[in-house]
């Protein structure tokens, strides 16, 4: 159920028409649909009522306080790889013992504060962190919970550079090395294994490759029980794709993921854990901007958004695909056109979309760009010195500005001239 959707041929967030929202923040923003939020962390739960179930949300997609309390006060746990990311997880009213640390570089100061304030567990990525790890708990006089994330060494078969879960990749620890792994840390004083984590990268449009790693995972819990460890939890990451592409796209859904899970490791009788982001935020978010020029080229013309590349770097970054949509709906029989869509920074790179077939626009018409809601704002920059976007939030016909624009004496004003100079 899409709650992006035109009434009287205006573009509304639920009940809110965005033309209002524009109106009121200026343009660029983003603005996402709690209602969305709400009914994609629903399908998770739903997916998994046949097991004791934990669904972290991963923080890395979208980390705004507003979104993190709405899901959390929902039941939600949190994936967080960051002192930042579990600061703002704790801020949102998110209690530590639902609270997942992953990363392959927690600093000893992260671990100290996710100690001291309370964590689910650590996702152990190598073995020197594992020993870091087993000294700051011992130094605090606790016991530090892990899980070990495996590299199950399969091919998500989704973009480079969001795949995890390969040889080559930074993440995990060989899963042919984690019996001896396992068996470290039964030693180690300051760690107590609780289960098994695997994650092997985002925006997967096919089960089979999670299907791979979670046989391999379940292989595993078996051989470490045989060896004598308690494995009584699985976290099985994130990953599931959405339909970016919403004409040619169909993703396996929610509850066909849940399915695969428990073909693949529910006789195990270990509690679940998964992190997803993107199926959760992803959908649940645009990005409103407005057309500044329109220029003729040669063959094609540009469309000069205020939005750039800075705001929304998918893009350029991974050549990703986001439909865009204008804000009014055009009437039938309005005149078609073909646009390469681009930003105002100086980079040929700040490109959103090429040979894009639209209604033809003009200045001042608004724009939306779908499926903004993940990895969207977390990742904007102020590259060219543009202040980052707005973020708003609607909950049927109430909406608010959950992270407002800075000014350019706020953007400013972080820079300081040494007095020497
Ligand atoms: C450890 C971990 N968990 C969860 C996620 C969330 O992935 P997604 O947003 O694709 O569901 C990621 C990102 O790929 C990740 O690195
Ligand atoms: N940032 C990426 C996803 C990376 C996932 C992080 N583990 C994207 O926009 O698709």
């Amino acid at each position: 159920m899409d709650h992006f959707l035109y009434r009287d041929g205006i573009l509304h967030a639920e009940d809110v028409a965005i033309p209002e929202i524009a109106a009121q923040v200026g343009t660029p923003f983003y603005v996402y649909s709690a209602a969305t939020l709400k009914r994609h962390i629903g399908l998770f739960t739903e997916a998994l009522d046949w097991a004791d179930h934990l669904v972290c949300f991963a923080v890395k997609s979208n980390s705004n306080l507003a979104v993190l309390k709405l899901l959390g006060d929902l039941g939600a746990g949190m994936d967080v790889v960051s002192g930042g990311e579990y600061r703002r997880a704790r801020a949102a009213g998110v209690p530590g013992d639902r609270i997942v640390f992953s990363g392959v570089g927690k600093t000893r100061d992260e671990m100290r504060l996710a100690l001291s304030e309370g964590i689910r567990q650590f996702n152990l990525e190598s073995e020197p962190e594992m020993r870091v790890l087993s000294q700051v708990a011992t130094e605090m006089g606790v016991v530090a919970p892990v899980t070990v994330r495996v590299n199950p060494d399969v091919d998500a078969k989704t973009h480079a550079k969001i795949s995890t879960g390969k040889s080559e990749n930074k993440f995990g620890i060989p899963i042919a090395r984690s019996r001896d792994v396992y068996a470290e840390i039964a030693n180690l004083p300051g760690l107590k294994a609780v289960g098994i984590d695997v994650h092997i990268g985002s925006q997967l449009t096919e089960l089979e490759p999670f299907r791979q790693a979670y046989q391999k995972v379940a292989e595993l819990t078996e051989a470490l029980r045989a060896d004598g460890h308690d494995i009584t939890r699985l976290d099985l990451g994130g990953g599931l794709g959405i339909p970016y592409e919403r004409s040619n796209s169909a993703p396996p859904l929610p509850l066909e993921y849940g399915q695969m899970i428990r073909e693949t490791v529910g006789h195990l009788g270990c509690e679940i854990e998964i992190e997803p982001g993107r199926l959760v935020s992803g959908n649940a978010g645009l990005m409103v901007t407005s057309v500044i020029y329109v220029k003729e080229g040669e063959g094609q013309d540009f469309l000069i958004v205020d939005a750039a590349m800075n705001d929304l770097v998918r893009p350029a970054m991974y050549e990703a695909h986001h439909d865009i949509v204008p804000v009014v709906e055009p009437s039938p029989g309005q005149e078609k056109a073909q646009y390469d869509i681009v930003g105002p920074i100086c980079e040929t790179g700040d490109t959103f979309a090429k040979r894009r077939d639209l209604d033809r626009l003009q200045a001042d018409d608004l724009i939306a760009f779908r499926s903004a809601g993940a990895y969207g704002a977390v990742m904007a920059s102020e590259y060219n010195s543009r202040p980052l976007i707005p973020e708003v939030l609607v909950m049927g016909d109430q909406y608010a500005v959950i992270r407002a624009r800075p000014t350019y004496e706020e953007m400013l004003g972080r820079d300081t001239i040494p007095a020497w100079l």
